[in-house]
């Protein structure tokens, strides 16, 4: 058997935690025949909950998982790692936007930056889920500058799994007929869901859909607004799909798309259809060889250009924030 691909999950006491550790220990993420290493982060006060976990992990008797190092040293947890997902933040309660969540978790990414600069593999791959996760993906990567930018990334993955479920769901087809829904900018409310270039069974979804007005309004609304629908409903944010969308990000990373469609992922700007270069901005991507790039040429209709302004300027503004309240933690 290969050498075990070293994983870290921060935040592995918590909800998203509890899924997800299953779902990589299963094989879900790298593969049913590569074996994993998991390095579990969480805060001193949770260690009882996580050794917990560990017992459960055990328990579970997965074929894939080699070791798991239950731990509240970052310096442990970030050791010589191949992938990262960092979990590890406050979620927003009910009446909150993400962004209310920037001055306590930003100053946890860049803690966490740092030390992935000074432990991990150089090839690390880190996918940020914590909120507001595009803007810790940020500041994760600039107190990390040893690993190349192109290394972080930030979950828009459940917005999109969330839009091609809406999309299915009003066609009466199986999900995995519905291909290349595109989410645009910041995981937050002003994020775009775009399904202008998505097709069902070949055929573009506006089409089959026949209704503009539901694709231009209520469907891209349910899509911002359903991490918010799921904690009106649970007292709790989305848990298992955040698990099993950070399973689908991390394994397209590690696997690669398949020819002619893409996913979408938060990622560094290059300033690509005007948007503002530097800010972890989702996009449609191709990814081959574990390196992603953007996909080019896609018409933006004035529709679409204003749904881009609007969530780049909030990501401008978040940026900003961000760096503020990182200069005054120094
Ligand atoms: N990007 C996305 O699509 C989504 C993001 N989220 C975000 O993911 C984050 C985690 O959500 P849940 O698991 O539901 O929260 P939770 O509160 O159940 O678990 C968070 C865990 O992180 C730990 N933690 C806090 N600070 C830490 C640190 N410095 N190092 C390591 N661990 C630390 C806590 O002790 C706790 O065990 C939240 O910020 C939430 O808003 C949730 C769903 C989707
Ligand atoms: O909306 C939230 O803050 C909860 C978690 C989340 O980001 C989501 O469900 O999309």
């Amino acid at each position: 058997m290969a050498s075990p691909v070293k994983v870290c999950v921060t935040g592995a006491a918590g909800q998203i935690g509890y899924s997800l550790v299953y779902m990589i220990g299963s094989g879900a993420v790298f593969g049913p025949n590569t074996p994993v290493s998991l390095h579990l982060l969480d805060i001193p006060p949770m260690m009882g909950a996580l050794e917990g976990v560990c017992m459960e992990i055990a328990d579970c008797a997965l074929p894939c998982v080699r070791d798991v190092v239950p731990t509240a040293d970052p310096a442990v947890a970030f050791n010589d790692i191949d992938a990262a997902f960092l979990v590890g933040a406050m979620p927003r309660k009910e009446g909150m936007e993400r962004k209310d969540l920037l001055a306590a978790n930003v100053k946890i990414f860049k803690v966490q930056g740092e030390a992935l600069d000074k432990y991990a593999k150089k090839s690390v791959k880190v996918l940020v889920v914590g909120n507001p996760a595009n803007t810790n993906a940020l500041i994760c990567s600039q107190y990390a500058p040893t690993i190349p930018k192109e290394n972080f990334s930030a979950m828009t993955r459940l917005d999109q799994n969330r839009a091609q479920a809406q999309i299915a769901a009003r066609l009466g087809v199986p999900v995995a007929e519905v291909k290349n829904c595109i989410i645009w900018g910041n995981h937050s409310s002003t994020q775009f869901p775009d399904v202008r270039h998505a097709t069902v069974n070949g055929k573009p979804v506006y089409e089959a859909v026949n209704d503009d007005a539901w694709l231009m309004g209520d469907f891209i609304s349910t899509v911002q607004k359903r991490g918010g629908a799921v904690i009106a409903a649970r007292k709790l944010s989305s848990a298992m799909s955040a698990a099993k969308a950070a399973c689908d990000h991390m394994s397209s990373w590690w696997n690669g798309t398949p020819d002619g469609q893409f996913v979408s992922m938060g990622v560094f700007s290059d300033g690509s259809y005007d948007t503002a270069p530097g800010v972890m901005f989702s996009f449609p991507v191709h990814i081959k060889d574990r390196k992603w790039s953007i996909v080019q040429g896609l018409p933006i209709d004035d529709f679409a250009k204003g749904k881009l302004e609007a969530t780049g300027k909030e990501l401008c503004e978040e940026r900003d924030d961000a760096m503020s309240v990182c200069a005054a933690a120094q």
